[in-house]
């Protein structure tokens, strides 16, 4: 079975989009951070957002769960998800331990740096090298267990970081697959379809670090982007995330609930659900005064998978291709790859 990190040996990264600033050591935005007015036009206030403007936020135990997860999957492409059974405890015991390795001196975390061709460790997003300009945040990628690199951060303490981060991605993947049951039942769809995905699913959590920012209207966190993958359970404590509403053409902010995942889809899912859903459009902008955290938890099929609608779609408006090959146009052609893999309609 090929691996995610397998699929993107072949799509390397250059050092100098890995490496991410001593963020600690900047009293101002330097001109490789400065974006132009454009990207970042809409600065984050605490009141600039009406809730009922933002994506749904939906009880996972609802009796109509599957209706309103449905709509929301097809109206916005991400919802916020209370009642998940995962515990606030074991995610604010994660957070600290992300905020307890990002707080470490720059030396200290580029122990840890990615490899070129590398999924796991210390690095700038991978994203980061298709823009102009470089993102003021600073990831850890885990796939599976930290240990190798833990125990290079902290030789004798390294056993609490690994077990959290461990169990986490366990409860996580456990949770992608019960939302993933959910949507395929608004599609209609027989679990079968998705069985070699469940079985051999694999996961990647992402740990997001947004240092304080001394000018944050003039930078960006992570520009806009829609996530690769099937599903992303993102948790945030302080505000930063935005979504694209593509019907008012407008970004909205997705204030942080306490005790809520934000669910958010990725362009696989448009893929298979034929376009009925959408994979979601989000950047996340950066603040003054808080050193913002978030963990992104993305539920990946093999590599070598087929990925393509599924097969009660009789006009499938995607052409199948295996994951490997998408990854690669999608480094190729970044937000146009799903364009680039429609069917065209005289067909
Ligand atoms: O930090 C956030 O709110 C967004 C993170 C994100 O979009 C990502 O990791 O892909
Ligand atoms: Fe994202």
């Amino acid at each position: 079975m090929a691996t995610l990190s397998d699929a993107y040996k072949v799509i390397p990264m250059t050092l100098k989009h890995i490496i991410p600033p001593d963020f600690e050591s900047l009293k101002r935005v330097p001109d490789s951070h400065v974006w132009p007015q454009t990207d970042v036009d809409l600065p984050l206030q605490d009141d600039d957002e009406k809730p009922e403007r933002s994506i749904p936020v939906i009880d996972l135990m609802a009796p109509n769960a599957v209706e309103l997860i449905g709509h929301a999957c097809e109206d916005w492409g991400a919802f916020q998800l209370t009642n998940h059974g995962i515990s606030t405890n074991l995610i604010d015991e994660v957070e600290s331990q992300a905020r307890r390795l990002f707080v470490l001196p720059t030396i200290e975390k580029l122990k840890v740096l990615r490899s070129t061709d590398g999924m796991t460790g210390y690095g700038a997003s991978r994203m980061a090298q298709s823009f102009p300009k470089l993102l003021w945040h600073e990831g850890f990628t885990i796939m599976g267990s930290p240990l190798h690199h833990a125990q290079q951060l902290w030789p004798h303490d390294h056993q609490v970081f690994c077990d959290l981060m461990e169990n986490y991605q366990k409860k996580m993947k456990e949770l992608a697959h019960q939302l993933l049951l959910v949507m395929l039942k608004w599609l209609q769809v027989s679990e079968e379809d998705l069985k070699w995905t469940f079985s051999m699913a694999q996961g990647s959590l992402q740990l997001n670090s947004y240092p304080a920012c001394p000018n944050p209207k003039s930078t960006i966190g992570l520009a806009p982007h829609t996530d690769t993958m099937l599903v992303t359970i993102l948790h945030q404590s302080d505000p930063g995330l935005q979504i694209f509403n593509g019907k008012s053409r407008s970004w909205v902010t997705v204030l942080p609930v306490a005790g809520a995942l934000v669910v958010n889809l990725g362009n696989l899912l448009q893929i298979f659900s034929n376009g009925k859903f959408q994979s979601a459009m989000h950047r996340a902008l950066v603040n003054q005064y808080r050193h913002r955290i978030s963990m992104a938890y993305f539920y990946v099929p093999p590599a070598d998978s087929m990925v393509g609608p599924f097969a009660r779609f009789e006009r499938p408006v995607y052409r199948t291709l295996v994951l490997k090959e998408y990854l690669q146009i999608r480094h190729e052609h970044r937000e146009d790859s799903l364009s680039v893999i429609r069917i065209d309609d005289e067909d």
